[in-house]
């Protein structure tokens, strides 16, 4: 009888109470209640029948294990059954019964690849979960991301319980609410004042790569541009130098983020399974490392004042007016995470697979500074000219992005309660959606020739697009990202003032770089080692350009400048300035020898070519401080080289 009751309860509390509703946050309490229930009963039956507590637990765990059987077999039958209501879409059997059949498949970081091995099996809409489809039908992307459209945020987004944060918010109104504090530090206003203290990092990035460079060493570009985007996100983020690029890898800052975030990856397909692991001790170690390292760069940032005007300022001053300290405290620290993760890793991985087109495609990067070159016109590399005038780059950019979106998994909706219609399929109420952005950006559909690198598509050849509106790696709509032309910022001004000063190469042949075939997904990318080789331009065209300058202005600047001095001294009789020339005279020949000298320069000037000039421009323009040590830093830079170079030591 009590066999037949544990089968019913099982059937019935699928059908009742698991079958409805969203779970995942009370994953841990239903174990809770589980365990507690069953121990209670080992009690009770132990002094109800006056049996010993292991007969009672024998009997209890026969009970127990017959309601999860029946609870499970209810489920799993259900989910395969005509009557589901995702029955229609095809999908692999096993992804149908449990997302954990998803994590497993995501056990080696390759969930972007999965998504793309079934969407060629199966089609653009393809069943994923019991509950979830992945499509990148070409028509879905606007009913599913417009601002306008009634999806909101996935369960996926809860993952951060107890932590708020506007990437995790799924209340349209808390969200919107969240947004506009964030949207003051992301103004454009703040983005002009971001851009010389972003430009200070470049040019600690361009230091290191002339290090490497004067001494023919190769380096790693993935993890020198995660340096790089690392110390911008805390200047940018939090008023303060993680000092990454000075420090390099002595730091263990991206292994306190690697670690993380990796979870994401595997454990991130299953919400319940993701926060069950994030509540256990032993467990949730290495998540919670991270999570106190970012509250305590918040912690950090509260009690100091910042100098100049940064994206968390606006944050705190939120805080401040915030009734409820506890949730307060929950966003900040939910947000601090948000912006480090963000802010670092998508820039990051961005800047490495363009580096990576550069190497491989030198005609583009010779288009890029031909275009740098031409446009600028002599003026500096500032970040309105470059948004609005280096179509090239901008066009490369784009492209880069195209073929690696950094959140190559895409990411998820849930359908409203009514359900959608997107052509003739209706997709039914509270269901996931995924747009798994590397696969969709790859469509036929929505590009000719989609595995292809072809920047002109943005610009020359519009007719490689087909689908405009499927390009979406800051997504669309009310959940799009909030930091994109920060990135885009970023990203302009590293490429070009890389590009102006070195060519760039793989450092052994292009089939050894494995970057994208072992970048992992963790949500974000965890980028594989991409080696290069920068060779500077400035340089040897500066030394070129300032010798012969030197070597022609001599016969002019020698008379100019020393025989004024000659005759101010009285030393004797002098070259160009008549011994006889005084007062006045003396000083209108001297005016017109120096004017003589500097038409000559100009002249010189004039007749370098646009490239040289860029060169001897960008190398005095490395910034106020630096240019004053510049002679210092260059000379430590040479035996910085030399020191590599007589112990062959590597350091990365
Ligand atoms: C190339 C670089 C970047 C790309 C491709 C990118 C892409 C995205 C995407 C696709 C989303 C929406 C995700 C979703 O709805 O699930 C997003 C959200 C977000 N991004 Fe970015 N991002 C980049 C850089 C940045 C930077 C530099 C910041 C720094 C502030 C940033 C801050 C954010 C924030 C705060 C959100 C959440 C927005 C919201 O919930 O309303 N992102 N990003």
């Amino acid at each position: 009888m009590l066999p037949l009751f544990a089968l019913g309860l099982g059937l019935t509390s699928h059908i009742a109470f698991f079958n409805n509703g969203e779970h995942h946050l009370s994953a841990l309490f239903y174990l809770k209640i589980f365990t507690s229930i069953n121990l209670a009963l080992v009690v009770c039956l132990s002094y109800a029948l006056n049996v010993s507590f292991l007969t009672s637990s024998k009997l209890v765990l026969i009970h127990a294990l017959t309601y999860l059987f029946s609870l499970f077999a209810s489920i799993i039958l259900y989910r395969v059954s005509p009557t589901h209501r995702l029955y229609q879409y095809p999908g692999p059997r096993l992804w149908k019964i449990s997302k954990l059949t998803h994590a497993f498949q995501n056990r080696e970081f390759n969930g972007y690849k999965n998504l793309a091995t079934l969407h060629a099996q199966y089609g653009d809409c393809v069943r994923t979960g019991p509950s979830e489809l992945s499509i990148i039908d070409p028509d879905s992307i606007l009913e599913i991301h417009a601002s306008s459209s009634k999806c909101t945020r996935a369960a996926w987004y809860s993952m951060a319980h107890p932590l708020k944060a506007i990437f995790h918010t799924r209340d349209r109104s808390e969200h919107e609410m969240r947004k506009r504090i964030w949207e003051q530090g992301l103004s454009q206003k703040s983005l002009r004042a971001y851009e010389s203290r972003i430009v200070k990092h470049i040019d600690g990035l361009i230091l290191k790569i002339s290090t490497r460079s004067a001494a023919g060493e190769p380096m790693n570009a993935s993890l020198w541009l995660n340096y790089l985007s690392f110390d911008i996100m805390g200047e940018v983020g939090f008023s303060r130098g993680f000092e990454m690029l000075e420090k390099g890898g002595k730091l263990d800052v991206l292994s306190i983020l690697e670690n993380g975030q990796k979870g994401l990856g595997v454990l991130g397909t299953v919400p319940w399974l993701f926060m069950l692991v994030t509540k256990i001790p032993m467990l949730k170690r290495e998540h919670d490392v991270f999570v106190r390292w970012c509250e305590k760069q918040m912690l950090d940032r509260k009690k100091r004042k910042a100098s100049a005007p940064d994206i968390m300022e606006a944050l705190l001053e939120a805080d401040t007016v915030s009734p409820d300290p506890i949730e307060a405290h929950q966003w900040l620290t939910g947000d601090s995470r948000i912006l480090i993760v963000a802010g670092s890793d998508a820039v990051a991985s961005s800047l490495a697979f363009a580096f990576y087109y550069l190497a491989k495609h030198q005609d583009y990067a010779n288009a890029i500074r031909d275009e740098l070159v031409a446009r600028a016109k002599g003026t500096d590399l500032d970040a309105a000219m470059l948004q609005k005038d280096a179509t090239v780059l901008n066009s490369f950019i784009t492209e880069v992005l195209r073929l690696w979106p950094p959140n190559p998994s895409g990411f998820l909706r849930q359908t409203p309660k009514a359900g959608l219609h997107i052509g003739d399929r209706y997709i039914p109420g509270d269901v996931t959606i995924c747009t798994p952005l590397w696969t969709l950006h790859r469509s036929p559909k929505c590009f000719v020739e989609p595995l292809q690198f072809i920047p002109e598509r943005w610009t020359t050849r519009p007719e490689l697009v087909l689908r405009k509106d499927t390009y979406i790696p800051f997504s669309i709509g009310a959940y799009s990202c909030i930091g994109k032309q920060l990135a885009l910022m970023e990203m302009r001004l590293v490429l070009a003032r890389v590009i102006l000063q070195f060519e760039i190469g793989f450092a052994g042949t292009e089939g050894e770089c494995r970057l994208l075939e072992d970048s992992k997904d963790w949500f974000t990318f965890g980028l594989a080692d991409l080696m290069l080789r920068f060779e500077r331009r400035g340089e040897e065209r500066r030394g070129e350009a300032q010798s012969t300058s030197m070597y022609l202005s001599l016969p002019i600047l020698i008379p100019a400048l020393i025989d004024p001095l000659i005759r101010f001294f009285s030393l004797g009789p002098g070259l160009c300035v008549p011994e006889n020339s005084t007062g006045i005279r003396y000083l209108i020949l001297c005016a017109f020898d120096l004017g003589l000298a500097y038409m000559w320069l100009k002249m010189l000037w004039m007749g370098l070519d646009a490239t040289q000039k860029w060169a001897i421009r960008s190398g005095l323009d490395l910034g106020e401080e630096k240019a004053k040590k510049d002679g210092r830093e260059r000379r430590r830079v040479r035996e910085e080289a030399q020191r590599m170079r007589s112990s062959g030591k590597q350091l990365e």
